[in-house]
């Protein structure tokens, strides 16, 4: 993978088997961001084989109800509250948003006080929450999260990494970029250090 002459990516090779995490460390500019669009599908790599549950990344609907991915920041619909946008979240993936748990996962990120607030309004670490919350309310199979501690207090960071290794404890897998290692550690993750071919 490369942009322009700048070449990104070289030699990566990894497998992220069932009901594991993995969480891509390395310094600033190294490419974590660009490996977690190529293995989303959002970035087409220029050589290379990347295979997610047997077939190309992004190429279906089957993929995306499979893959779930904080890789792109959320979109928030105008005039939607909170619980508005988890109950569309649960709509569109086929759940029922009165038994989806909605009242519960806004609790668990400490945002059932703004379940009627619209998301424009809260802070960055709460938008965050949002984000992580309608994330794990809806099926899936495969997180692909980058640094989703961004912004997040010491308790969210910690409410946030035991939700993780629950996810993980229910065969989901995991897929996120950190710097945080230590929260990383918490969630469920291997570590895995991506290092420069050209110091
Ligand atoms: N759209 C783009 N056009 C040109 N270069 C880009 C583009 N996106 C990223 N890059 C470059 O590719 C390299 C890898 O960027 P990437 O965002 O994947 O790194 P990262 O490891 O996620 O960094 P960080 O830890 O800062 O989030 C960087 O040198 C960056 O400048």
């Amino acid at each position: 993978m490369s942009y322009g002459s700048m070449p990104v990516l070289e030699r990566v090779g990894f497998t992220v088997p069932a009901g594991t995490g993995i969480c891509v460390t390395g310094e600033n500019g190294i490419g974590k961001s660009t490996l977690l669009r190529c293995v989303s599908g959002l970035q087409q790599p220029d050589d290379g084989r990347i295979r997610v549950f047997g077939a190309t990344p992004g190429s279906s609907p089957e993929f995306w109800a499979a893959v779930c991915t904080t890789v792109e920041p959320p979109t928030w619909y105008p005039g939607l509250t909170v619980r508005e946008h988890a109950e569309l979240i649960c709509r569109a993936h086929g759940q029922n948003p009165d038994e989806a748990g909605i009242g519960e996962a806004l609790e668990r990120f400490g945002l059932a006080g703004h379940a009627d607030a619209i998301p424009p309004s809260l802070s960055s670490g709460q938008k965050q929450r949002l984000t992580l919350a309608l994330v794990l309310i809806r099926p899936s199979s495969l997180l692909i999260l980058d640094e989703p501690e961004q912004r997040l207090d010491p308790e969210g960071r910690a409410a946030v990494a035991e939700m993780l290794v629950e996810y993980l404890s229910t065969g989901g897998s995991l897929l996120m970029a950190s710097h945080d290692d230590k929260f990383a550690v918490a969630s469920g993750s291997e570590l895995t250090t991506m290092e420069s071919l050209h110091p």
